[in-house]
């Protein structure tokens, strides 16, 4: 792991430029040393390519970002553009009324059932679009059951039977939902939801090419492989959630600041998801974790199989999860900017799974056999945390939030 981190951290007094706070890591810690500014809005955690101090320290420079960076940040861009210029134009945006009657009862149908899904699925979530509008709950809910569909293509029962030209399939229906020529009732309701929300299709396009990337690679040679990957799976649920959460009236942050920080949590969280499943993806001989970086610690393939908690181990995953609590970082600074109503449900997500980090420490670093997982009570305490964040005021928010 690296020496140095830019993290990029959104301005609450309405910047003309983005800042960031420059992070080094210094033994085990990490120490915030200086503020700089940029002007690209995108440093996150390019801590693998900035392992020469120097470079990031030199505050006329643009932050340096790798390939992967900046073909995520260029989606971004897209997204934030397209949120700003449905907002500019928001009162020449009148929808005809052409929906029949019989037409509407079928997509509320359909929103039902997608609802149904997300409830069966990802309870705590459901419950937290129950305090947005009805609107939102209702297009949240239909881009979960698209990812969920997306994902089941690959990890559901009928996995190993895909193809990369099934998922070719999927993406030309994709294709027609964001033509208003949906497939089926579920379709249908994402085809009402992203014509409702000014909702890009590159995210959608960018989730199902990760599924292509399952399917080819078991290995990831350093972590800007791996943060494509993570941006494919999970980044991409943060760009397309947000044009739908919508951001606070009382926002001064840029918007492509807060959609960085969206794809923050969906990173952090994929992180996790994959520190947390080594065992049981080495099991499937699946290796998620930088082949670089185990090479550093003295580690190979051979030591993930054979699932022993060394010192080595434990110092690598020391690191690894650092690494994971930086993109969590950046990620809260953005959740203060969204709507009131679609705080807490992200509060609550962010908080329960970084402390799937702890629960890994609390085993001891054995990912290998043991499941870390959040208890019952502190999931419960938890929410209410997160409820507390979500309706403080914004300024006291990020100071909790470091509490
Ligand atoms: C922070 C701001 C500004 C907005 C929030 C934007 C959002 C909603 C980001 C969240 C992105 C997200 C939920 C990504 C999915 C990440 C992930 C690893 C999900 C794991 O799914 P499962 O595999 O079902 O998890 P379990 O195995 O833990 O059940």
């Amino acid at each position: 792991m690296p020496a140095a981190a830019l993290v990029w951290v959104p301005n609450a007094a309405g910047p003309t430029q983005p800042e960031f706070k420059y992070l080094e890591v210094r033994g085990t810690f990490w120490v915030k040393q200086k503020k700089l500014k940029c002007r690209s809005a995108n440093a996150m955690a390019t801590s693998h390519i900035h392992t020469d101090t120097s470079i990031v320290m030199n505050p006329s420079q643009k932050p340096m970002l790798s390939s992967s960076e900046q073909r995520v940040y260029d989606v971004v861009l897209k997204q934030a553009a397209m949120v700003k210029e449905k907002k500019e134009n928001v009162s020449l945006d009148v929808k005809p009324e052409i929906a029949s009657p019989s037409t509407i009862d079928l997509l509320n149908e359909a929103y039902q059932r997608c609802g149904e899904v997300c409830a069966e699925y990802a309870k705590t979530f459901y419950l937290g679009t129950l305090l947005m509008t009805p609107e939102r709950r209702k297009a949240i809910w239909a881009i979960y059951v698209w990812c969920r569909r997306t994902d089941e293509l690959v990890d559901g029962p009928n996995a190993t039977h895909i193809t990369p030209a099934a998922l070719d399939r999927w993406e030309r229906r994709l294709e027609e939902v964001f033509d208003s020529r949906p497939y089926d009732m579920l379709d249908a309701a994402l085809s009402d939801t992203v014509s409702n929300f000014p909702v890009d299709i590159q995210p959608f396009r960018d989730m199902i090419e990760g599924m292509r990337m399952d399917l080819r690679k078991s290995r990831y040679m350093n972590f800007d492989e791996l943060y494509l990957y993570c941006y494919y799976v999970a980044g991409t649920v943060g760009l397309m959630s947000v044009p739908v959460m919508g951001i606070s009236p009382d926002s001064n942050a840029r918007t492509e600041n807060v959609y960085s920080a969206a794809l923050a949590l969906g990173i952090a969280n994929q992180l996790t998801n994959i520190l947390r499943d080594v065992g049981e993806d080495a099991r499937r001989g699946r290796i998620y974790l930088p082949q670089d970086e185990l090479a550093q610690f003295g580690l190979s393939d051979e030591d993930v199989f054979a699932g022993q908690v060394t010192d080595r181990w434990r110092a690598f995953m020391k690191d690894q999860i650092k690494r994971a609590r930086v993109f969590f970082g950046a990620a809260e600074e953005g959740v203060t900017e969204l709507d009131k109503a679609s705080r807490w449900p992200v509060w609550a997500s962010l908080i329960l799974y970084r402390q799937i980090l702890d629960a890994i420490e609390a085993n001891d670093y054995n990912n290998f056999s043991k499941r870390a997982y959040v208890g019952k009570v502190k999931k419960f305490l938890s929410l209410s945390t997160a409820y507390t964040r979500a309706y403080l005021h914004p300024k006291n928010i990020s100071n909790l939030a470091r509490a």
